[in-house]
């Protein structure tokens, strides 16, 4: 992640946090349910990255039916708490006819920023008596709650993964590790592209295909509204990326390999001479540009093995773009590649590849 990725997460935060709290306090105060609605519209005008409420409610139903019913959920990724005060207001109503019964979600967030709006939020709902917002890597925070004797043996009834996802293998393991699962407890990850992706991964704005000559092969628009470039402009844009690409990757810094000079008696010292030299991971061969960002767009290129090259127009809060890259890479091999009538490197007119990568975009909305 960026840092101007991460400010402007913390941005939109903060903006959020001002809307709330420029209502009068009792329209959301100890009204749960009431300050996740308000959150969701201002996220989804927003397309902030928060877990939308038709996926709530799914969850909600597999909580509800769990048996014994649940009382203790882990949460990677609070971000602004929206997902912590649903989990919250689920334990407070499933346990509703004991008071004295205990519940708890530990939520985790990296961001000093996020974790206080967080707070600020579950305590407006009245839920901080539930729900705690843990600072730091999720991680590191979960191993302090197991060290201290908080988090006990097969006590997660729940975890859900909604931080960044590099991050959600090696913290299920933790979980795994510690023994913090009974049986049938409940693993609920976002993001992970089945069944579909949210919509704060919207929008693609085009995709434009470069063969091995620089020359355009294929250009589409997803996203409605986009100014259209001309014919030409877009064949322009293709040949520059590729001359640009090649010069990226030709003035890729060489690193001197030294090899210490041969001895011609034993007491005279050695000195390393350098030479030749060589990328600094040899047998990594060096690419040229991967990805460009400017404030409004993001755009990411991928280059096959046989110098055809991929290049994604997205949004900068596009956050699964190796995703979308691989999917867009498959479908070309199972739609162009393998289409007996297209030959290489000429322009690629193959409906079925449009047709399955506008049907997985739509999809992922
Ligand atoms: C998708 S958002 C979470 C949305 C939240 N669950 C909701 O629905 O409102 C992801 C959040 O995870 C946080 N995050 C990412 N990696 C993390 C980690 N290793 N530990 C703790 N928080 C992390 C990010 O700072 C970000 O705020």
């Amino acid at each position: 992640m960026t840092d101007s990725y991460l400010d402007r997460i913390e941005a939109l935060a903060t903006a959020l946090h001002e809307h709330i709290f420029s209502h009068p306090q009792e329209t959301y105060s100890n009204k749960p349910w009431a300050l996740v609605e308000a959150i969701d519209a201002f996220a989804s005008t927003n397309r902030m990255m928060t877990f939308k409420t038709p996926k709530i409610t799914i969850s909600q139903q597999a909580l509800t039916h769990m048996d014994p019913l649940p009382q203790t959920i882990l949460e990677f990724g609070t971000y602004v708490g929206s997902s912590a005060i649903a989990w919250g207001a689920i334990l407070q109503k499933l346990h509703s006819d004991n008071h004295e019964r205990a519940c708890n979600v530990y939520t985790f967030e990296l961001s000093a920023v996020n974790a206080g709006i967080a707070r600020d939020f579950i305590r407006l709902a009245g839920l901080d008596q539930i729900v705690q917002v843990l600072e730091g890597p999720a991680g590191d925070s979960l191993r302090k709650l197991h060290a201290d004797g908080t988090i006990r043996e097969q006590a997660v009834d729940m975890a859900f993964f909604d931080h960044w996802e590099k991050f959600y293998l090696p913290d299920l393991q933790l979980c795994e590790d510690l023994r913090l699962f009974r049986v049938g407890s409940l693993a609920i990850a976002d993001n992970t592209d089945f069944p579909g992706a949210p919509a704060y991964l919207e929008p693609v704005f085009s995709l434009i295909i470069i063969n091995k000559a620089g020359g355009l092969i294929y250009q589409r628009e997803f996203h409605p509204g986009l100014r259209k470039l001309s014919t030409n402009d877009y064949l322009v844009l293709a040949g520059t990326f590729h001359g640009v690409h090649a010069i990226t990757r030709s003035i890729t810094p060489k690193l001197p390999s030294t090899t210490p000079a041969p001895t011609t008696t034993a007491s005279t010292p050695t000195t390393p001479t350098p030479s030749a030299y060589s990328f600094p991971k040899p047998g990594i061969l060096a690419t040229g540009i991967e990805s460009l960002e400017t404030d409004k767009f993001h755009l990411t290129c991928f280059q096959t093995l046989t110098g055809t090259k991929f290049l994604l127009f997205t949004d900068p809060l596009t956050t699964n773009i190796d995703v979308v890259m691989k999917k867009v890479y498959e479908l070309y091999s199972d739609y162009v590649m393998k289409n007996p009538f297209y030959q290489l490197e000429m322009p690629v007119r193959c409906e079925a590849f449009d047709r399955h990568l506008t049907g997985w975009l739509r999809g992922r909305t």
